[in-house]
């Protein structure tokens, strides 16, 4: 080791990067692990030193990661030779007499209370060649190093860095894995999302938004739905319309919000009186289409009933009646077209008979 001047401190803009370098790792105060401890036991047996350690060189301390012989977790960097050790990054630093030496007869470091005489440290380096500490051997004689210790010394220093590597890695594998099921989640949600606005939106697009129940709209798509197809193919089926009575008169009597709230109230009754899978739809202005999917003409009759039931009961200013007409379909029979044909020729027959009531049609089913 030369005695000339201490080497000058780093320059801020080098050290700021070095320091980078260290906060990278991830290692400063981290618990002790067996792979570091095994390096240090064995740099005290190869250089036959009582102590050693894997020194970190942080902004104002030198931190242990593992020691061996120094029961301190940390020094002041002023009084680390380690410090001195790093700028000279890809140099061992050999210090045969600590308190021969000027440059360091004040750092006052000891061991079990003895001052430390001899100091060996090889620097560990990033593979950018940021010095982030040093592999340290001390002893409280002055001493020298064989060509063999200071071999095992770099070997081991080497073996230091790999280890630092390796945990850069696989914390960096970690990131990354954790970032890709964050980006995961992110894109799970926002497809729910999408979903979600994408039903509503085909919710709000098929539904009236007076009265809530299906638009004409709706309908079509429920045509278009082979579930519910299906359903009116898997037995005899009926279609019901209703329609309120002298809706005009209401309009033009008693203004069309009441009109509103008038149909809000047949809707309501309607939604009251079918079971779930029947489907009511807003038809007309004042119309409403059932399908009553596996329902023979005596039970839809019952459910017309039970509307009618329901409208006399609504709470409103005037009296609210409606008629209804009924028609049965069944597989291979009439098309649905063709049964709602005739629930609407029963509507008529309703209206032209006196309004208020309920017809059910009669007609034999074509084949
Ligand atoms: N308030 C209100 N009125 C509506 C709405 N849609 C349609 N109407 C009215 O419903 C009325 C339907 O009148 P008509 O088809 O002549 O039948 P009606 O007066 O009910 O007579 P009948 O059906 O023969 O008993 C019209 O005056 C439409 O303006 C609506 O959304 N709100």
């Amino acid at each position: 080791m030369s005695r000339s001047t201490p080497p000058r401190r780093d320059d801020p803009t080098e050290e700021m990067r070095r320091l980078a370098a260290l906060a990278a790792y991830e290692l400063l105060d981290t618990e002790p692990e067996q792979a570091y401890d095994d390096i240090v036991r064995l740099a005290v047996t190869l250089c036959s030193v009582p102590a050693a350690t894997i020194s970190l060189v942080d902004h104002d301390r030198q931190w242990f990661k593992a020691a061996l012989g120094v029961r301190v977790a940390q020094t002041p960097r002023s009084q680390a030779l380690c410090d001195v050790a790093i700028r000279t990054p890809r140099q061992l630093m050999l210090v045969e007499d600590v308190l021969a030496d000027a440059r360091f007869a004040h750092f006052g470091m000891t061991i079990d209370g003895r001052p430390v005489r001899f100091y060996a440290g090889m620097p560990l380096c990033n593979p950018e060649g940021h010095a982030l500490g040093t592999l340290n051997v001390l002893d409280v004689e002055p001493r020298q190093l064989s060509a063999e210790q200071r071999q095992a010394l770099e070997l081991l220093a080497r073996q230091t860095q790999h280890l630092f590597e390796l945990r850069r890695y696989t914390r960096e594998q970690g990131r990354l894995l954790a970032e890709r099921d964050a980006a995961a989640r992110r894109l799970e949600a926002s497809r729910d999302d999408l979903e979600r606005r994408h039903e509503r939106l085909k919710h709000s697009a098929a539904r009236d938004p007076l009265t809530g129940l299906l638009n004409r709209a709706g309908l079509g798509e429920l045509r278009e739905n082979p579930d519910a197809l299906a359903r009116l193919d898997a037995g005899p089926y009926s279609l019901m319309l209703i329609d309120v009575d002298h809706f005009k008169q209401v309009n033009d009597r008693h203004g069309h919000l009441l009109g509103d709230r008038a149909l809000r109230a047949v809707a309501d009754s309607v939604a009251a009186s079918i079971r779930e899978g029947d489907v009511a739809v807003r038809f007309g202005g004042e119309e409403v289409l059932v399908v009553l999917p596996q329902t023979r003409l005596a039970h839809a009759a019952e459910v017309a009933g039970r509307v009618r039931q329901q409208v006399a009961g609504v709470a409103l200013p005037f009296p609210l009646t409606v008629s209804i007409g009924i028609a049965g379909g069944e597989p291979g029979g009439d098309p649905p077209e063709a049964v709602f044909e005739r629930a609407d020729q029963a509507l008529y027959r309703a209206k032209a008979t006196g309004r208020d009531r309920i017809v059910v049609d009669d007609t034999p089913q074509v084949g």
